[in-house]
């Protein structure tokens, strides 16, 4: 409470207060960038409660917010000072003191290891550009406006604004598992001004530039800002050439950026705020019992202290605790409501905060840290409870929420089938399948895909493998769709320096990396990328290049991505688009016959607990094309304002169509141990939330191979768009879950759609 309201005081001190406006920020000019109006902190950071002096202020505060400290301190003031105590003046005082001197310890420990922590931080060693050489600081003395090095697989140690990377065109890749907790690797992009003429310290350290930008905030994945050089226009820096604290450099040898926020400026830090003093369910509880017993000590004093004044009007003979004698039974009654309150202050036990924080270190220490169950053999990990203050409320979870790619599953996708003018390929058994065989649950057989062992290929196929997919009469349109999986994507192939022809492929989206990979398996390797080319060899001999006019870039709203691609030789312009069903359906053109039975594949791979994407293309007329790109999605490109919607309107004038090529599934296997887990934390009664970007089935069925969705449960699939029909789909849940209730055994699992909670959001939004 009290801690909450220095909290706000601090931030309305003025010299607590960021400028209004833009930051500027210049290279090379610490001048300029140490003005003090500017107000740029240094790069160390803390993330400890205490520093020496504000400890025991701090902590003595903190510790007189507990009701039973504030409780013992006013009975210690009463025995001390009133002389009216049947005890010893230091009767409680010592006591208490002692609690709170065992509480600041421990206090004082755990912080004591967060500065550890941050010391190592603020020391850790990183490299920055001044006066043309790379020099070694640490992480604390790099400045706003310094340029700074991040090296292969380290961290970034402020914000940066990234400048040049070594790798072709610009690109690098980071991975944010500190910042957002997704493993996958992220592409960011060096400034096009910057990135050819700054690739040395010496060109660096003449850099003269200044980037205007926003003040500091907590926007992990939004940025306004633009650059300036001398004799240049503005330039646009976009989210895509940030690299925030904390973020590691992946697969690039280096990148230097310009730091723009540091330390308790730089956007990590800012969102992840101050901890917050938490409060057990235990401690509230014993707060309230603590409040009991203090009212019922106070009616027993009051009784006690009426009896002895009227013991006294009848006696007129004085009481064995008092040396002095009033006459007056109102005097002796006030002065017996103090001895009484003093004599009964055992009521409430001081030892309780006491031994509770014992039991807890104890907990946290020793049954926690040591337990053998919870240690990770592969990376030599045990569990670490890093705070001891709520290990009781570990046992009273009773939601869990949980993404499903990366945290249930492993993120290793690997290609498994395919269908392709209405014939489905692929043989392999899924782990979902084999789970729902075991659960009695099959799945919809269909007569393409008979039930077999895998082979050590996830995919295989012997109607296709080894090259024999040319005898198919189906063969152009195989060759369609598997230059469509090794042309459309944003995957990056890099060479190895000992052997050219040893490629490995760098993506952002595991999903793409499979198809590619799959697509080299079936002949059609994906060779190069240049900005504007792509080339890929089909059966060994014949490259085949492609000028990349486009790319209409993936995001989660769209739900698939498009490149616009010009084939070299003949000269043809192409659309290729890839995405979810449900939104690749709507730009079909229409009457295909394919559609039906594709649609058929799709449900039977969802039920397979497959990821299933659908592809499409369409030839476009060069001069239509020509008119598009200039008049309509350029602008776009070069929108200040709302840019990301501009370019989905400019993309969906050009995605329609379209012809159907064929559909992939991918697998993507759940973690070692996520069924029996997830069935104890059910047996706990705790309840689970997934979200996901599948399609319902394969959500569906995933849910089901690990322990989610069971046969004994009633499920609810919400998927309505319009409100009624919501409405009675949820009236018949609740029925069905009163029934379970009644039957004390029916449990309801509800399945919800991404567009049907729209409509359940918005609702809510509007009754409020
Ligand atoms: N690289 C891609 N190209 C085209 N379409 C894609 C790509 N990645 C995903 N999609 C489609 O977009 C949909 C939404 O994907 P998104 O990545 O937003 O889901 P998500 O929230 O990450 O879910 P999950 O955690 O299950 O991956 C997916 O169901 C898929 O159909
Ligand atoms: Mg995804």
């Amino acid at each position: 409470m009290f801690t909450d309201l220095i909290d706000k005081v601090k931030h309305k001190l003025p010299w607590n207060k960021l400028p209004a406006g833009a930051r500027k920020v210049h290279s090379n000019n610490q001048e300029i960038n140490k003005k003090r109006e500017n107000r740029f902190c240094n790069n160390s950071v803390s993330t400890a409660k205490y520093n020496l002096i504000s400890f025991i202020p701090k902590n003595l505060l903190e510790q007189f917010l507990r009701v039973a400290n504030i409780y013992f301190l006013i009975v210690s003031c009463l025995q001390s000072f009133s002389g009216l105590s049947p005890t010893g003046r230091v009767g409680t005082i010592i006591p208490l003191a002692f609690v709170v001197i065992f509480q600041m310890i421990k206090d004082g420990f755990e912080d004591v290891k967060r500065h550890i922590g941050d010391r190592q931080v603020n020391r850790a060693k990183t490299k920055v550009v001044r006066d043309g050489k790379e020099i070694q600081v640490r992480w604390q003395d790099v400045v706003v406006g310094d340029v700074v090095r991040v090296g292969k697989n380290e961290p970034s140690p402020c914000d940066l604004v990234c400048l040049t990377s070594s790798s072709p065109n610009g690109l690098c890749y980071i991975e944010t598992s500190q910042l957002d907790g997704e493993t996958n690797l992220k592409i960011r992009r060096a400034l096009p001004i910057t990135n050819d003429d700054y690739q040395t310290p010496e060109a660096l350290s003449k850099l003269k530039a200044c980037v205007t930008c926003e003040q500091p905030n907590d926007q992990l994945y939004k940025f306004i800002g633009k650059i300036k050089l001398e004799d240049e226009n503005d330039a646009p820096i976009e989210v895509e050439q940030i690299l925030l604290r904390g973020a590691i450099l992946k697969n690039t040898d280096h990148v230097y950026g310009l730091s723009i926020y540091t330390g308790k400026h730089s956007k990590l830090i800012m969102n992840s705020g101050d901890a917050p003093h938490k409060v057990s369910k235990v401690e509230r509880v014993t707060n309230y019992g603590i409040l009991g017993l203090f009212a019922l000590e106070l009616f027993v004093t009051l009784c006690c202290a009426i009896g002895i004044g009227m013991w006294q009007s009848r006696h007129s003979s004085m009481w064995y605790l008092y040396h002095e004698f009033s006459t007056s039974s109102t005097i002796v009654t006030l002065q017996g409501l103090v001895t009484f309150f003093i004599l009964f202050n055992n009521f409430i036990p001081i030892s309780l905060y006491v031994s509770m924080e014992f039991v807890k270190v104890l907990q946290a220490r020793w049954l926690i840290d040591q337990d053998l169950k919870m240690y990770h053999e592969e990376s030599d990990t045990c569990a670490s409870a890093r705070t001891s203050s709520l290990n009781e409320e570990l046992g009273q979870v009773e939601y869990i929420f949980s993404d499903k790619t990366g945290t249930l599953t492993q993120n290793v996708m690997e290609f498994f089938k395919f269908s392709v003018n209405g014939v489905s390929y692929g043989r392999g058994v899924t782990e979902v399948e084999r789970k729902m065989k075991t659960l009695n649950k099959s799945t919809p057989k269909s007569p393409s895909t008979p039930l077999k062992q895998v082979k050590d290929k996830p995919f295989h196929d012997e109607r296709i493998d080894d090259g024999k997919w040319e005898n198919q009469k189906d063969k152009d349109e195989l060759a369609k769709f598997f230059t469509l999986l090794a042309v459309c994507h944003t995957v990056i192939p890099e060479r190895s320096e000992s052997d050219p022809n040893d490629i490995t492929y760098q993506a952002s989206s595991p999903d793409e990396y499979a198809l590619v990979k799959a697509a080299s398996q079936f002949g059609f390797k994906f060779l190069s990328r240049t900005p504007n080319q792509i080339t890929i060899q089909v059966n060994d001999d014949k490259k085949q290049t492609f000028d990349v006019l486009n790319i209409l870039e993936f995001n989660s709203t769209r739900k698939r991505m498009s490149v616009i691609i010009k084939d070299v030789t003949s000269k043809k312009i192409y659309l290729q688009t890839k995405g979810a069903d449900s939104e690749i359906f709507k730009l079909l053109k229409p009457n295909q016959n394919q559609v039906h039975s594709t649609k058929e594949h799709l449900k039977q791979f969802a039920e397979q607990g497959l990821r299933t994407l659908l592809c499409a293309q369409v030839e476009l007329d060069p001069k239509e094309y020509q008119k598009w790109d200039q008049e309509v999605y350029q602008p776009a490109t070069t929108a200040l304002k709302d840019r990301e919607e501009e370019l989905t309107k400019a993309s969906q004038q050009i995605e329609k169509d379209l012809e159907l090529i064929g559909a992939t599934a991918i697998e993507d296997k759940l973690q070692d141990g996520v069924s029996d887990t997830i069935e104890c934390l059910a047996d706990a009664g705790i309840k689970i939330w997934v979200l996901t970007g599948d399609k319902q089935e394969t959500a569906i069925n995933i849910g089901y191979s690990c322990s989610i969705l069971s046969n004994e449960m009633d499920i609810l699939i919400l998927n309505q768009t319009d409100g009624d029909g919501l409405r009675r789909e949820l009236e018949r849940g609740m029925e069905g879950l009163l029934r379970g209730e009644e039957e004390e055994k029916k449990e309801t699992a509800v399945v919800i759609d991404g567009a049907c909670m729209e409509i359940f959001l918005k609702d809510v939004h509007s009754k409020k």
